[in-house]
């Protein structure tokens, strides 16, 4: 056989030393069992760590008492997943663990290197079989193996490898991780008062709400200032850091139904790429649940409280509002208040979150486990809120969203049209400078009604539901003129009946006086 007479010694040549070599490893690869050449392998390496100058660390998958997954191997996974599907030969494509793309790992027995700060590292992914029927953990896995990641390198870059590359390697690794999972949506579960086992605080689902800030419609100085405002945040661990002050920052979102509130939580989520941890507060028993739920709550992720006016009693202050509004008799406040009312007979019977409780909730020591975090709060009614809850420092942001304006509508004629312009457009911008319209109702009247998608037919439908509703702002507006103006009637011939009244009786004690 032609290799073997050279591996025999009948040349010397180097060229065929090697392919005499490159053909035993390949013989050694295929047809020596894994677990033999597992041993092999090791073996070897015990042999030549006597002789060579170079370092080796192993990281295995499962580690500690309980066999958890390392969380160092999965970083370093992501880590040399890019590395590795440029350089090595085998590769394993998988998904891992809540992640939404594909990824590419090096394959058993595969090296790649990496160079940090002049310094050469070799990276091999290896595998110990065990035939451990008894062991329930390799039981359970069904496959009776271990994989590691070996680092190997030369022993003058130790104190570089040990301070540097290896928190180096994490840090990027969790970057890569964050950036390739699934992101998630939690909502907390309703409490039964019974503190079970492992009973879950939060339930997930996958978050993949398509807004976006760029197809938000609201005035573009606004956007940038608050896409600025979240990009600066979330690059700013130093800074906190360094003021001393736990990395967090609230935000106040208010403003009428139908604004874009809830639509701008999205946004935030996909363009910061944290999760969302929508809370509702009526199903919070009290305040102790509150900072159990806080502290199960990971770093990068919006913690958002919807309606906050209805999902807390903020005491007198609102009643009395409530009251004010019923005598003004306005319908949307009618509305809002239902929706308000339902809320508040649940948090009166069941929760008995307070006030200061959410307010520790919000920066109270406890606050601080897990950085970068966003709280959001949303409401219809920014003026019913404590200011104790909204002060800067606590909200640092206010963002009032607010009726469509000319710029909006642009936006969601983009969106929803693919139009920059049309001749409807000055009409358009000139109706909604006399009217107020949300933007929900402008994209509900953008929406195409039929297949055949008409651009023309979508902005006369917007047209005519703008003067509707320019035209009933104007009955609504003489209605409640003449309400005032009668009432002020009633009002003025009260004052005279009673004058009348007062001017009789004071005639008939001057009578008698004078009898
Ligand atoms: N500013 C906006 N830009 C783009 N779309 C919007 C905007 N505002 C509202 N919409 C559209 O209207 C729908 C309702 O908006 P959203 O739920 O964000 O309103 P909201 O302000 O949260 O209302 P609520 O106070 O009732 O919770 C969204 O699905 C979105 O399609
Ligand atoms: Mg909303």
């Amino acid at each position: 056989m032609f290799p073997m007479g050279y591996a025999f010694g009948k040349t010397s040549d180097l060229g065929t030393t090697i392919a005499s070599l490159f053909f035993f490893y390949t013989i050694f690869e295929r047809y020596v069992p894994r677990r033999l050449r597992a041993r092999v392998e090791k073996y070897t390496h015990r042999l030549l760590g006597f002789l060579s100058p170079y370092i080796q660390i192993v990281f295995n998958e499962y580690t500690g008492e309980r066999l958890e997954r390392s969380r160092l191997y999965s970083a370093i996974q992501s880590y040399l997943s890019s590395d590795s599907s440029k350089q090595a030969k085998r590769l394993q494509a998988d998904t891992l663990l809540n992640s939404k793309s594909i990824v590419l790992t090096m394959d058993d027995y595969e090296e790649i290197t990496d160079s940090y700060q002049g310094a050469k590292m070799w990276w091999v992914v290896g595998r110990i079989v065990r035939n451990d029927s008894q062991n329930n953990f390799y039981h359970w896995r069904g496959d009776g193996e271990r994989r590691y990641y070996k680092l190997t390198f030369h022993k003058k870059h130790r104190e570089l490898v040990t301070d540097l590359y290896l928190n180096h390697v994490m840090e990027e690794g969790k970057k890569i991780r964050i950036q390739n999972r699934q992101r998630r949506l939690y909502t907390n579960n309703r409490s039964d008062g019974a503190s079970r086992y492992r009973e879950k605080m939060w339930s997930h689902v996958s978050f993949d709400h398509p807004a976006s800030f760029r197809t938000l419609a609201m005035d573009p100085e606004k956007k940038k200032e608050i896409v600025d405002d979240l990009i600066t945040f979330r690059e700013s661990k130093d800074y906190y850091q360094e003021i001393g002050k736990a990395w967090k920052r609230g935000y106040l979102l208010y403003g009428p139904p139908g604004t874009g509130k809830s639509t701008m939580i999205a946004a935030m989520a996909n363009l910061l790429e944290y999760d969302v941890y929508d809370l509702e507060l009526t199903s919070v028993k009290d305040n102790i649940e509150l900072r159990k739920l806080l502290i199960e709550v990971s770093s990068k992720s919006i913690i958002v409280i919807e309606d906050i006016d209805c999902s807390l009693d903020l005491t007198g202050q609102r009643k009395k509002k409530d009251e004010d509004n019923e005598e003004e008799g306005d319908q949307e406040d009618k509305n809002l208040k239902i929706k308000n009312v339902r809320k508040e007979v649940k948090v009166d019977k069941e929760s008995k979150v307070t006030l200061s409780g959410l307010l520790n909730f919000i920066d109270g020591l406890w606050s601080s486990c897990g950085g970068e975090r966003l709280i959001v709060f949303t409401t219809n009614y920014v003026d019913r809120l404590d200011p104790a809850l909204i002060r800067r420092g606590r909200m640092d942001k206010h963002v009032e969203l607010s009726y469509c304006t000319f710029e909006g509508f642009k936006v969601l004629a983009k969106n929803y049209l693919r139009l920059d312009s049309h001749k409807l457009f000055e009409t358009i911008e000139q109706l909604l400078s006399e009217t107020q319209m949300t933007p929900a109702d402008v994209a509900e009247n953008l929406t195409p009604k039929n297949a055949s998608r008409d651009v023309e037919a979508c902005l006369e439908n917007l047209v005519e539901a703008l003067e509707t509703a320019k035209q009933a702002a104007k009955s609504k507006a003489e209605e409640e003129k003449r309400k005032r103006s009668i009432k002020v009637e009633n009002k003025q011939r009260q004052t005279s009946s009673k004058d009348e009244e007062a001017k009789e009786e004071l005639v008939g004690q001057s009578s008698t006086l004078k009898n």
